[in-house]
C-alpha cells in the first residue's frame, strides 16, 4: 500500500466494532444459557478465530446480516474439541480462553500463527497453576503450543505483575469453575470489558480499585450485546484528522470506557481539538462522538497509570508525537515489546527511517518533534497496529510511503484502507 501526503480529510465514519468486546461476546455468549445476540461484531480475523475456537467446542454460532447469535450451552456445556484449537494471530483468545479450558472436565491444546507462538504465555499459566490448573506450555519454554488439561480450580486471590486485561480476564474466566471467590489485583487498571460483561450475563462480580473479584458458578443468562465502534480503530483517524491541515471528521458512536480513553486524554494534552458529543451508556459502555479537527499539536509526557488505557493506540501516538512541536516521552511501556511484534523497536526504527528525532529507553521512547518526514518503504511486520500507524503517518510526510506486507489490518480492521479513502474530500 502506498501513501503520500492527503488531501483533508472530511465526513462521517462509523469505525467497526469494539475487538475486545467483540472476543468477550463470544466467549461469554458460549458459557451462557438461551441465546445471545451481537449486533457491530467485528469481522476481523481475531474474533473469527475465537468463533471457530468455540465452534470446536460444540456451540452453534450463526450470523443474520446485522447480529451474530450464539447458543450458548451453560458454564458446562462445552465439549472436548476434536484437535488443537486454533486461534490465529490473537492474544486475547489465546490467553481467555486458557482461562475458560483449565476449569473443564476435557482436556485441549491451543495454538496459533508465527506471531502469537512467541508471545509469553507464563503469564496465565503461573496463576492458572496458583488455582491448581494444568496448563503446561508443550516446547517447555513457556509459549504455546499449550496443553490443558482441565481440572477443578481453587479460588484465590492473585496479585498479578502486569497490567494486562488478558491476564486479569483469564483468572477471572477460571474464577467461575472455581471452588471459591476469585480475585485479581494488577498494578494499574487495565480494560474492564469483562467485568461488565460477566455482571450483564449475571456474574457475581465486584470491582474496588485496580482489584476486581468473581463469585463461582454463576448462572450466566444470554443477553443483548451492542458493540460500540473500537477507539483503538478510530485512534487512526483521530491521528490523520488532527494532523492533515483541513481535516474534520466525525466517528460515530466510539467506545469511551474510561479504561479505554488514554488517547483522548493525551491528545487532549497535545493541544489537540476533540469534542465529545452524544456520550451515553449502551450496554454498560460509555459510548460517544467524536469530533476531530486539524490541530497543532505539542509534546507531551505518556506513562504509569495511563499506558494500559492507551496500549495498542502508542504505536500512532508515537507517530503524533513526531509532527507535535516539542519533546514527547513515552515511559512504561515495556508491555509492547511481547504484542504482534516487538512495537517499541518498530516504532524506533520506522520513525527514525521517515526522518524523525527518536532516542529509545529501556521501556519507552524520547521522541522530539517537529522534524519535516519524510517517505520511504516500511515492514509491517505482520502487525496491523504498525500498518496502520505508519499509513497516517504516510499521509502526512512528505514524499511517498510504502507499506509492505499491509493486508495484516485484516486483524483488526478488514476496510480500513477503503474507509480511509472516502473520506478524502
Ligand atoms: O483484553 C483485551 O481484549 C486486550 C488487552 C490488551 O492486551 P494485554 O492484556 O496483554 O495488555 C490489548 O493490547 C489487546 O489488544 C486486547
Ligand atoms: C495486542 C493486540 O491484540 P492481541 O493481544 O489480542 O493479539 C492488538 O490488537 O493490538
Amino acid at each position: 500500500m502506498k501513501f503520500t501526503k492527503s488531501i483533508p480529510l472530511k465526513g462521517e465514519l462509523r469505525v467497526p466494532g469494539d475487538k475486545s468486546i467483540s472476543h468477550r461476546g463470544v466467549m461469554l455468549g458460549s458459557l451462557a444459557q438461551g441465546t445471545t445476540a451481537v449486533t457491530n461484531f467485528l469481522e476481523g480475523a481475531d474474533c473469527l478465530s475465537t468463533i471457530n475456537c468455540f465452534r470446536s467446542m460444540g456451540i452453534d454460532i450463526s450470523r443474520t446480516e446485522k447480529e451474530i447469535l450464539i447458543h450458548g450451552k451453560g458454564l458446562h456445556g462445552l465439549s472436548a474439541p476434536s484437535s488443537c484449537l486454533d486461534v490465529g494471530n490473537s492474544g486475547t483468545t489465546m490467553r481467555l480462553l486458557s482461562g475458560i479450558l483449565a476449569g473443564q472436565r476435557f482436556s485441549s491444546e491451543l495454538t496459533g500463527d508465527a506471531s502469537i507462538r512467541k508471545r509469553p504465555m507464563t503469564r496465565v499459566i503461573a496463576p492458572l497453576s496458583l488455582m491448581g490448573g494444568c496448563v503446561e506450555s508443550l516446547s517447555g519454554n513457556g509459549l504455546a503450543p499449550l496443553r490443558i488439561t482441565g481440572r477443578p480450580l481453587k479460588g484465590m486471590h492473585y496479585q498479578s505483575p502486569v497490567s494486562s486485561a488478558q491476564v486479569k480476564s483469564c483468572v477471572l474466566l477460571a474464577g467461575l469453575y472455581a471452588d471459591g471467590q476469585t480475585s485479581v489485583t494488577e498494578p494499574f487498571l487495565s480494560r474492564n470489558h469483562s467485568e461488565l460483561m460477566l455482571r450483564s450475563f449475571g456474574a457475581k462480580i465486584s470491582s474496588k480499585g485496580t482489584t476486581a473479584t468473581v463469585e463461582p458458578e454463576p448462572i450466566l443468562i444470554g443477553q443483548k450485546v451492542e458493540v460500540p465502534g473500537d477507539i483503538s480503530s478510530a485512534a487512526y483517524f483521530i491521528a490523520a484528522a488532527l494532523l492533515i491541515p483541513g481535516s474534520e471528521l466525525l466517528i460515530q458512536n466510539v467506545g469511551i470506557n474510561p479504561t479505554r480513553d488514554g488517547i483522548l486524554k493525551v491528545c487532549a494534552s497535545m493541544g489537540a481539538k476533540i469534542e465529545i458529543l452524544n456520550s451515553h451508556t449502551c450496554c454498560g459502555e460509555e459510548v460517544a462522538d467524536l469530533l476531530v479537527r486539524h490541530s497543532s499539536l505539542k509534546g507531551t509526557v505518556i506513562e504509569g497509570a495511563l499506558i494500559p488505557t492507551l496500549i495498542d493506540e502508542l504505536p500512532v501516538l508515537s507517530v503524533l508525537a513526531a509532527f507535535a512541536e516539542g519533546t514527547t516521552i513515552i515511559r512504561d511501556a515495556q508491555e509492547l515489546k511481547v504484542k504482534e511484534s516487538n512495537r517499541l523497536d518498530i516504532m524506533v526504527h520506522h520513525l527514525t527511517a521517515m526522518g524523525a528525532d527518536v532516542e529509545p529507553t529501556e521501556d519507552g521512547m524520547i521522541i522530539t518533534g517537529g522534524k519535516p518526514l519524510h517517505g520511504g518503504v516500511l515492514d509491517s511486520y505482520l502487525d496491523h497496529r504498525i500498518a496502520m500507524a505508519f499509513a497516517v503517518a504516510g499521509m502526512a510526510a512528505e514524499g511517498e510511503t510504502e507499506i509492505t506486507r499491509a493486508d495484516c489490518v485484516d486483524i483488526s480492521y478488514p476496510d480500513f484502507y477503503k474507509d480511509l479513502e472516502k473520506l478524502k474530500k
